[in-house]
């Protein structure tokens, strides 16, 4: 479980996260959305020690993480994507997941390492360099796959959705559906879909300039006027 106090993250004068308070994790899906600009990524960038908080507190598992380093927190359990996907040049896929493998749980597990490119669909591309030999769909699917070589025990994912067409975008979902079951990770995502949202997450977290706005089922957030003001500007929808 992992419990943010009061996060606050500023840039010079922009307050990009303010107060946030929140939990996650526990074998929830819970969906991460807000306005561009809102603090989503910065919030992914905080927990995951990318950027360093101004304020506030971080626990992972009961145990202070706001001062350990981003490999730290990642061989404590805490996995994520980036926004756009970033593979190790010059190495096929197979060598990208060792290297993420490494770096997250710091062993090499080559039976794990199988299945995760059987499960992301990425078996027969295993050998293929991943800077030039993979579709978009496949790229995104990398990043999970790096992400899950980490051996998470909560997986921060970045807009893993976006930009993919129809068939490909169901096919992600359910791969994304079935992670939590099969890895046994918590998850929190991303995404601007509100259809995807409702699909996918048990609880809904809406941040509006850096701060939390609402926090529930996707019925009870998406109905909440003080959400449909942050997306539309209006007062009801
Ligand atoms: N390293 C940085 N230095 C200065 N300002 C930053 C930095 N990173 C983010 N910001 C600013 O912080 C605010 C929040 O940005 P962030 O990327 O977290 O928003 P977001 O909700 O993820 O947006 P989007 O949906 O467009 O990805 C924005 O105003 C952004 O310009």
């Amino acid at each position: 479980m992992l419990e943010l106090d009061q996060l606050s993250v500023r840039f010079g004068g922009l307050m990009a996260l303010d107060g946030v308070s929140l939990k996650a994790g526990g074998g929830d899906v819970l969906g991460l959305v807000g306005p561009n600009g809102a603090g989503k990524t910065t919030l992914f960038n905080a927990i995951s020690g990318l950027v360093k908080p101004t304020g506030g507190g971080i626990r992972f598992e009961g145990r202070d993480v706001l001062r350990t380093p981003m490999h730290g927190r990642a061989r404590l359990g805490i996995g994520r994507t980036f926004q756009i996907p970033q593979p190790l040049h010059q190495l096929t896929v197979r060598e990208n997941l060792v290297v993420a493998q490494r770096f997250g749980a710091g062993k090499v597990d080559r039976a794990r390492l199988d299945d995760i490119l059987d499960f992301t669909g990425l078996a027969a591309k295993a050998e293929s360099d991943a800077a030039t030999g993979l579709a978009l769909t496949e790229l995104k699917a990398l990043e999970v796959a790096k992400a899950l070589a980490t051996e998470p025990r909560l997986l921060l994912l970045d807009e893993v959705l976006a930009g993919l067409e129809t068939t490909g975008k169901r096919r992600f979902m359910a791969m994304l559906g079935e992670l939590h079951r099969r890895y046994g990770v918590g998850i929190v995502i991303i995404e601007h879909d509100i259809d995807t949202i409702s699909t996918l997450c048990h609880r809904v977290a809406v941040l509006n300039f850096g701060q939390l706005i609402a926090d529930g089922t996707p019925d009870e957030v998406f109905r909440d006027p003080a959400v449909i003001k942050s997306y539309t500007g209006a007062d009801h929808a």
